[in-house]
């Protein structure tokens, strides 16, 4: 899927490959904001759940990344781990296209929900998330998920689940 952004230097949407995984580590670490995970579990998940990710790449270099899965527990959901869009891309609706490249994905065919979760801080990253549900005519609905103090040394926020859905399929 190719995207005009408003530079004209098209954006392409696909799955990542494990040759992207150390773009990907440096791009998320480049935000400022996610937890950065190691270099190998970006290599992991690029090999195996490209299913459920995507990157979005414009003149060779990775500007966007969503990994995803669907929960073993709970197939009906889509759980969005990581959103990452870079500095350069901000603000061109490009981490919603990401999420909607994503749920239009035959690995995601009968996702009934979309869950993620946000730190209170990343007002960003709510508004990505309340607009996608506003933009399926669906809800959002906003609940703890891991209070601050399941975290070590008390440097990292609350993470809260953003659910959205149901998602209403054309029968
Ligand atoms: C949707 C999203 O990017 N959540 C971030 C969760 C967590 N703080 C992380 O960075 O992995």
């Amino acid at each position: 899927m190719n995207l005009e952004t408003g530079l004209m230097n098209k954006v392409v949407l696909r799955q990542p490959q494990v040759a992207d995984g150390t773009s990907i580590w440096r791009l998320v670490r480049d935000t400022g904001v996610l937890d950065v995970n190691s270099p190998y579990s970006y290599l992991m998940l690029c090999k195996f759940f490209s299913d459920t990710c995507v990157v979005a790449e414009q003149d060779g270099q990775i500007v966007g990344y969503v990994s995803a899965f669907r929960p073993p527990a709970d197939q009906q959901t889509l759980f969005v781990w990581q959103v990452a869009v870079a500095e350069s891309q901000r603000g061109n609706g490009l981490g919603k296209a990401l999420l909607k490249a994503l749920i239009r994905r035959e690995a995601c065919k009968n996702v009934c929900y979309l869950e993620a979760t946000v730190s209170p801080s990343n007002l960003s990253s709510q508004a990505l998330f309340r607009g996608f549900a506003r933009d399926f005519s669906t809800d959002c609905e906003v609940s703890e998920c891991f209070p601050a103090h399941l975290f070590p040394g008390g440097t990292h926020e609350s993470e809260m689940t953003f659910r959205i859905g149901p998602f209403h399929y054309q029968t």
